[in-house]
């Protein structure tokens, strides 16, 4: 049976990458992507953006949604300080068994857990399952469509506190119209936009920033 695309990103990444070097497992990743076959891995323009603002918020408690391969996790786990950890959430099966391996070999798995499942079933277990009190940051990399549904389910849950820290990605493209038009006019939430482009294309993307203020 031939091989996924996924598969195949993990592969070079094996082969090319060094284990236990983040670094090397992101580099590894863009360059496949970007030479080979394109992939929807946040990518390094707007992976700068997302390092900056994890290095802003300096979270003792991350959570992702949207796994794919790994790539986020990995971007943002090499950045997390002593005793941090990140949540990743991932639907699709296959996806999760390659972002396992890519998470592995890039030597972050003690800072990252995997969960598999719909986001909006795994949000309401964060408090009692996953022993979350509060997320200090959120990147949202997943179904565009989910991401102001799930941003008010975060809030019913109780998930966010005075400073959280919500990153989206792809506002463009796909793009996610409801999500701004949603965050930009919620006054418990202070929004930047950061213009970029789409991963390893020259078309316009953007990520945007909210803060929740309470
Ligand atoms: O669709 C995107 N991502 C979401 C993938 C599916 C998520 C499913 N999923 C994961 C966790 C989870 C939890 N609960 C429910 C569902 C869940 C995406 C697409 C593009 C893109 C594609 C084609 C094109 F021509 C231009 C751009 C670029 C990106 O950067 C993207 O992120
Ligand atoms: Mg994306």
């Amino acid at each position: 049976m031939n091989q996924s695309k996924e598969q195949r990103i993990l592969n070079f990444v094996l082969q090319n990458a060094v284990r236990g070097d983040p670094c090397s497992v992101l580099d590894t990743i863009d360059k496949y992507c970007s030479q080979k076959e394109w992939a929807m891995n946040v990518g390094n323009e707007k992976g700068l953006i997302l390092d900056k603002t994890v290095e802003e918020a300096n979270p003792s408690v991350a959570l992702e949604l949207g796994t794919y391969c790994g790539y986020s996790a990995v971007r943002i786990a090499r950045l997390l300080k002593a005793g941090a950890h990140l949540l990743t959430v991932e639907f699709n099966p296959e996806f999760a068994a390659i972002a396992k391996q890519m998470i592995e070999f890039a030597g972050v798995q003690d800072k990252v857990k995997l969960l598999e499942g719909p986001s909006e079933e795994i949000i309401p277990q964060l408090k009692k399952k996953y022993e979350v009190d509060t997320l200090d940051f959120v990147f949202l990399d997943h179904w565009k469509d989910r991401y102001t549904p799930d941003t008010i389910l975060l809030q019913e849950c109780n998930l966010l506190r005075k400073g959280s820290v919500l990153l989206a990605d792809n506002v463009i493209v796909p793009g996610a119209p409801e999500f701004l038009n949603y965050i930009r006019n919620n006054p418990h939430f202070q929004c930047t936009n950061y213009p970029s482009h789409l991963e390893y294309m020259k078309v316009e993307d953007a990520m945007e920033k909210a803060v929740f203020l309470g």
